[in-house]
């Protein structure tokens, strides 16, 4: 999430300084000069002997360092990681110090701070430009896989991991992500770092343009090729393995905003060898289903979404992921607390109420969860955080509108001048006339704005509309009883 911050740019050389503060206690630490205080203390002064200080030898590898947890704050107790299998072991990611094979027990989860540490201790900054603000809080990374509902065997989405601090939680509750990362620097050093990582597929490329319907189709088959089918109780939780190969079915939806392909379905986006290795290996466990497939009553799952988003793509990406309700059941993204409020908590006849708000109802219930401090995240934002879960609707249980893509016109128009009346502000897509007689056969103000609507009243008036439209357009059409309508009667006279 990008946020408009002041202190973005300095944030960086203050956990660097942090960083040199922590290196230079550690280096108190190994010299056995625990300072008053345990941290803080001074350094040591001129005339004192001094003993022979090392400077700490810089990690081999990218694997964080967890010596590095006190920096952000040094009172801070260890945090509570969830303990459902960190998957790393030590020879896939030797550290100094470790040999490879030395030994097969797992590896603590590293800590979000230390990672975040390490990326600075490599020299490498957060880009403004691509929203990087990471969070530095393991208690607030595992209360969001907590609110999302994250659990073993889930297919979760993942927008911009970037450290990985969010992924190894959803990893560690035992979900299968696929994480999407545009930064070229942070995504080599997540593929380095998770290459041997079951249960995470990386696709390389901005969120907006990589094509996540196909994405999303591609994990959906996956797991509906590698997995036997399961008994699934709620019904509309789920999507049928036709829909998943040719897209929605639902004759809600509207054939202008589809944009499913059928080789979708068979083409996961570029993954990379983590991912295969998950489908190779959920493939192998179930291969005494191989044939199984194809009967029409087949029902796999939907996934899930769950990102700390980069401000710059938030609406954008709501656009393209909130009509994915035959693919999707929720979202679960960290967005600024500011628009968060915006889109869950305005009602109609407010002066905040807008086009945004009636588009997210048309797709889904949003809920507001928890509000995040911005000190949770680094480089520190201007504005905090919070999490928002967007529960989709299926496209049958969306407001049926003779057109969804016209709806949203009709919608957007509406709020794009918002003190005026909707009869004025809705031209030149409709006239004055049509609108007021419109509002009206809806039993609503003529003199109503845009602003006094609810969801339901503009999906009335759409139909409305649409009817009037239809109306006209068949006035217009020639009447074949009526020759001299058809131009007939000059023709022959
Ligand atoms: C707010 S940071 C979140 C990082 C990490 N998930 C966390 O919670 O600390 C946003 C991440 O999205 C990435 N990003 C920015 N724009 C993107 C885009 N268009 N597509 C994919 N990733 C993007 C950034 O590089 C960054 O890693």
């Amino acid at each position: 999430m990008t946020f408009q911050s002041h202190a973005h740019l300095s944030h960086n050389n203050q956990l660097c300084q942090r960083v040199h503060q922590s290196q230079q206690q550690r280096m108190r630490l190994s010299a056995g000069r625990r300072t008053p205080g345990g941290s803080t203390g001074s350094i040591p002064t001129k005339g004192r002997s001094r003993p022979e200080i090392k400077a700490p030898r810089k990690a081999e590898t990218r694997a964080p360092n967890p010596s590095l947890l006190p920096i952000i704050n040094p009172t801070e107790e260890q945090v509570n990681l969830p303990n459902l299998g960190w998957m790393w072991q030590v020879g896939n990611h030797p550290t100094a110090g470790e040999s490879q094979g030395a030994s097969a027990s797992p590896r603590h989860m590293p800590s979000a701070v230390s990672t975040v540490a390490n990326l600075y201790e490599d020299r490498i900054k957060a880009k403004r430009s691509l929203g990087q603000n990471f969070l530095t809080d393991d208690g607030v990374l595992q209360d969001i896989v907590v609110a999302a509902g994250v659990g073993p065997g889930d297919l979760v989405l993942e927008v911009g991991p970037g450290t990985g601090n969010l992924t190894k939680h959803l990893l560690a509750a035992g979900a299968h992500v696929t994480a999407v990362e545009k930064d070229d620097t942070l995504y080599g050093r997540l593929q380095e770092e998770y290459r041997n990582v079951p249960g995470l597929a990386l696709i390389h490329g901005d969120a907006l343009k990589v094509g996540l319907e196909e994405a999303i189709r591609g994990m959906l088959m996956q797991e509906r090729q590698a997995e036997p089918p399961r008994a699934h109780p709620q019904s509309e939780t789920y999507v049928g393995a036709a829909e998943l190969a040719t897209g929605p079915t639902s004759a809600a939806t509207d054939p202008e905003t589809s944009t499913s392909t059928a080789r979708a379905a068979t083409t996961p986006p570029r993954q990379n060898s983590t991912s295969e290795a998950w489908s190779r290996k959920t493939a192998t466990a179930n291969s005494g289903d191989a044939g199984r497939g194809g009967s029409g009553g087949e029902r796999s799952r939907k996934i899930k979404v769950v990102a700390n988003l980069p401000y710059n793509i938030t609406k954008d990406l709501l656009l393209l992921l909130l009509p994915l309700g035959d693919l999707i059941s929720d979202l679960h993204v960290m967005i600024q607390h500011e628009a968060a409020v915006r889109l869950t908590e305005r009602t109609p006849g407010g002066p905040e109420w807008r086009a945004a708000n009636i588009r997210t109802l048309f797709y889904c219930k949003p809920r507001y969860r928890f509000r995040i401090s911005r000190l949770k995240y680094d480089p520190v934002p201007g504005v905090d955080g919070a999490l928002v879960t967007f529960s989709l609707l299926p496209p049958g249980a969306r407001h049926a509108v003779p057109s969804e893509r016209a709806f949203h016109a009709l919608v957007v128009k509406a709020f794009s001048e918002r003190r005026k009346k909707m009869r004025n502000s809705l031209q030149p897509l409709h006239s004055s006339n049509q609108v007021e007689a419109a509002l009206a056969g809806c039993g609503l103000n003529v003199d109503a704005r845009a602003q006094d609507l609810t969801l339901e009243q503009f999906v009335t008036l759409s139909r409305h509309l649409h009817q009037q439209t239809l109306a006209e357009g068949m006035d217009l059409l020639p009447n074949p009883r009526h020759p001299e309508a058809l131009g007939q009667g000059e023709e022959q006279g």
